[in-house]
């Protein structure tokens, strides 16, 4: 039976509102993709519970092969470990870090000064047919020193681009839109592949004493599928205060909600604080590497709360505002755009 979308609400709101959970719940992308109806509404029910509630799934079958995983884990590892001073030909401030290389330090979390122990690489779009959207975007920067980059890099791109699609599917069924609500709205969206290498410290001492490898901050975009977070250090802050450390498995990617996507649906779906906490000080000169992908909509998407997640008892939380307005504030606030 299916129900309203209003009724199915109210009655999530009733069952969910005491769940907390101990761990990110798991998901199969092929249950939705199955063709079996009852299978992919299963999966449409269990990924708005958990959006409802943590903001946070671990999917399996998302497409990216073995394979090609180790292939952009490897290719990226030898960005990193090039000199500093060769990593910087590819920091172009003027793009407010929006493609190319980011240095250490310089992000920090909205509402702090203290830059994170990371650096990381921007990819973005490349623009499919002949849309206009094109000429809004900067190219994206290659180093000549790892020329298998750019392929590898596109690749999986596009690969965790299409789970994102159909991640956005099930979300759109869930919220009671037409399946393909999102389709016009990312088709050559303003996505970012970020590899991010959290460097080594040799001397713990030798960084601000409030310095960690990713402080707490929510995402700026719609969705975010994030590879490599079962290494040890992501958590994601519970409705009780307490964090959860981020268990996935190697062949899983965690997909969670984006401050766009909770300011559509009035926080209906979460957006939930997450981190990365620092090793213990003996393992401080160790690495950490993981790969999100930023779903990001074209800048024209229209982030009005949907007035379906409107009522009585949860009035309108935002202004009016789109996708490329929210996202230059939200870069000033992160020391990334002047
Ligand atoms: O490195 C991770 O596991 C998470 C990174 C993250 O949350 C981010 O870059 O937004
Ligand atoms: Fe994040």
């Amino acid at each position: 039976m299916r129900y309203s979308f209003t009724i199915r609400k109210k009655r999530a709101e009733t069952i969910m509102s005491q769940v907390l959970y101990d761990e990110v719940p798991s998901l199969d992308l092929a249950d939705f993709l199955s063709g079996d109806p009852q299978r992919k509404q299963r999966f449409v029910e269990e990924l708005g519970r958990a959006y409802q509630n943590i903001g946070f799934v671990a999917i399996k079958n998302h497409g990216l092969s073995d394979a090609l995983t180790n292939q952009l884990y490897t290719t990226i590892k030898k960005f990193f470990a090039l000199p500093d001073e060769v990593k910087m030909k590819y920091h172009l401030a003027h793009l407010a870090g929006q493609r190319g290389y980011t240095p250490k330090g310089k992000e920090h979390a909205k509402g702090r000064n203290t830059g994170d122990l990371k650096e990381f690489y921007h990819v973005g779009q490349e623009v499919e047919g002949n849309d206009p959207i094109r000429s809004q975007y900067p190219d994206n920067v290659w180093p000549t020193e790892i020329p298998e980059m750019e392929e590898v890099c596109v690749t999986a791109y596009k690969t965790l681009e299409k789970a994102g699609k159909h991640m956005l599917q099930a979300i759109a069924l869930y919220l009671g839109l037409d399946e393909f609500y999102f389709e016009d709205k990312v088709r050559n969206g303003n996505s970012i592949l970020r590899p991010i290498h959290y460097y080594p410290i040799e001397n713990p001492d030798s960084v601000p004493a409030d310095a960690v490898r990713a402080a707490e901050h929510g995402d700026i975009n719609l969705i975010t599928l994030l590879m490599g977070a079962s290494a040890d250090g992501l958590q994601v802050l519970r409705r009780d205060g307490q964090w959860i450390p981020i268990t996935a498995l190697p062949e899983q990617v965690v997909v969670n909600v984006g401050d766009m996507l909770a300011r559509h649906t009035n926080d209906y779906l979460k957006s939930t604080i997450h981190r990365v906490v620092n090793p213990p000080r003996e393992k401080m000169n160790t690495s950490r590497f993981s790969i999100p992908f930023f779903m990001h909509p074209r800048s024209e998407m229209d982030l009005t709360v949907l007035p379906s997640c409107v009522d009585a008892s949860h009035p309108k939380k935002y202004d009016d505002i789109t996708a490329g307005d929210f996202l230059n504030q939200r870069l000033a606030e992160i020391g990334l755009k002047k």
